[in-house]
């Protein structure tokens, strides 16, 4: 397993550029299976999560290679599917597989999905997205593991989803995803109710409107979707990453420095930013750019992780991390996900004072971290990590970076580029 190694105290400096979001790569490479014209993906991350989803879907006979020549852009082609299959060989290690489904049943009439199963961060259980599908007309049944479903045929050729009503119990990402991919080719019109407002859904909502969907209402709690018999292929580009984006702020408020995040979307990372600038970072965004400027000790900040656009849960450990060291003490509270708190215990470990007690954290900000082998416990715990290790005094080894390489685009080289001293150990 890789590990990496960080010499804390060194200033950052220079120009990072964002990669595409991971958490808009996933649902929009499942979203080429509704359409047997090729799709061509550009601005996709280089990421484990990416290839594992390029696996399943070659998996299912589709093709999906990136480009020689641009190796940022896919190519897609979905004609007809040998198995319209996501196996639990690769489902286990990665959560959004569970994205496959709204696409199959809306194509093929037909999916078998393994369940995710739990996840380090919390149980996660997928019960919404069947609930959804089961209201669009699936029949649905859990059997050894799998998700399998199909659609009832009420003449020749392939059950359709019809369009309906779905409120959730709870406001879901990969769910709204899933229903809104689905319904693109249902039967009539479809009501979602109590969306996810990321910008990850807008981003997979205008491809799908390239694709000749009809939808209104995205990147609202409430969107329309109205079924059409079939769609093609489009050519679309993944928005920026702005929880790497966010990532990249907290490093530098934490290490200190003058940071341009190029392809920044600060409009997308409100709620961070202004914590960020409240704790005394200067920050400054225009078109397609973020800068960051800060130095000295920050003053702690207090949040609670909510859905968008409220804090992102996937920033809360990058941000834990800079309260640690910053003046005063803070609380984190954790609302989305119940056991997001895995780092706290191994910042511990380099010096930091946390205590937690079911969703809060409490943190009493220290004047150093001192650098210790740490361990990664999920994809965001890691980031932490890095970014405490990038201000520990001497050395901090991060293990089972594993976690990081599934939603971090050559984190290690694009630190270093901007002058951290952190290099990847190979196994
Ligand atoms: C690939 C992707 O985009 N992942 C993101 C997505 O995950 P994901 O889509 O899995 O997260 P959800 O928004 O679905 O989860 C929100 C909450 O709802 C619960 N829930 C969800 C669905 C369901 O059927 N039943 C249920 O109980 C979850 O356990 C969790 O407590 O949104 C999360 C919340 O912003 C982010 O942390 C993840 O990075
Ligand atoms: C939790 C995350 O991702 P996933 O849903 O893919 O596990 C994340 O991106 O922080």
């Amino acid at each position: 397993m890789d590990k990496l190694l960080i010499r804390g105290g060194r200033q950052l400096a220079g120009t990072v550029t964002i990669s595409g979001a991971k958490n808009a790569a996933l649902p929009e490479l499942c979203a080429a299976l509704l359409t047997d014209e090729p799709v061509t993906l550009q601005n996709v991350p280089r990421l484990q999560d990416v290839s594992t989803m390029l696996k399943l879907i070659q998996n299912m006979g589709a093709t999906a290679e990136r480009c020689s020549d641009v190796p940022s852009s896919v190519i897609l082609n979905a004609g007809p599917l040998s198995s319209p299959e996501a196996p639990y060989e690769l489902v286990k290690t990665m959560r959004a597989s569970v994205l496959a489904l709204g696409p199959l049943l809306a194509r093929f009439g037909q999916a078998r999905v393994s369940l995710p199963g739990g996840c380090a961060i919390g149980s996660r259980p997928v019960d919404q997205h069947i609930k959804g599908m089961q209201a669009m007309g699936a029949q649905i049944v859990v059997e050894h593991g799998y998700m399998i479903a199909t659609v009832p045929s009420t003449g020749a050729g392939r059950g359709r989803l019809k369009g309906c009503h779905i409120t959730t119990d709870m406001v879901t990402v990969t769910g709204t995803e899933n229903f809104l991919m689905a319904a693109t080719l249902a039967e009539g019109e479809t009501i979602l109710e109590n969306a996810a407002e990321e910008p990850e859904i807008f981003d997979l909502a205008e491809m799908l409107i390239k694709m000749g969907s009809k939808i209104e209402g995205h990147g609202s709690r409430r969107i329309r979707i109205e079924g059409v018999e079939r769609l093609h292929g489009c050519t679309h580009q993944v928005v920026a990453d702005r929880i790497e984006a966010g990532t990249f702020l907290c490093a530098v408020a934490a290490a200190g420095g003058d940071v341009v995040l190029q392809h920044g979307r600060a409009e997308h990372l409100d709620a961070v930013i202004e914590k960020l600038r409240e704790a005394g970072a200067v920050i400054t965004a225009g078109q397609g750019f973020i800068r960051v400027e800060a130095s000295g000790r920050l003053k702690a900040q207090s949040f609670r992780t909510t859905e968008y656009p409220g804090f992102p849960t996937d920033m809360q450990a990058q941000f834990m991390a800079l309260n640690a060291i910053s003046l005063g003490a803070s609380t984190v509270t954790e609302t989305i996900f119940e056991n997001r708190f895995m780092h706290v215990n191994e910042m511990v470990r380099l010096g930091a004072k946390i205590q937690v007690d079911g969703k809060i954290a409490v943190i009493e900000g220290v004047e150093k971290l001192s650098g210790a082998v740490v361990m990664a416990t999920d994809l965001r715990a890691s980031a932490s990590l890095v970014i405490a290790g990038l201000v520990a005094e001497g050395e901090t080894l991060v293990d089972r970076i594993y976690h990081l390489d599934r939603g971090y685009d050559q984190m290690e080289t694009k630190l270093r580029a901007i002058g951290a001293d952190i290099e990847r150990l190979k196994a």
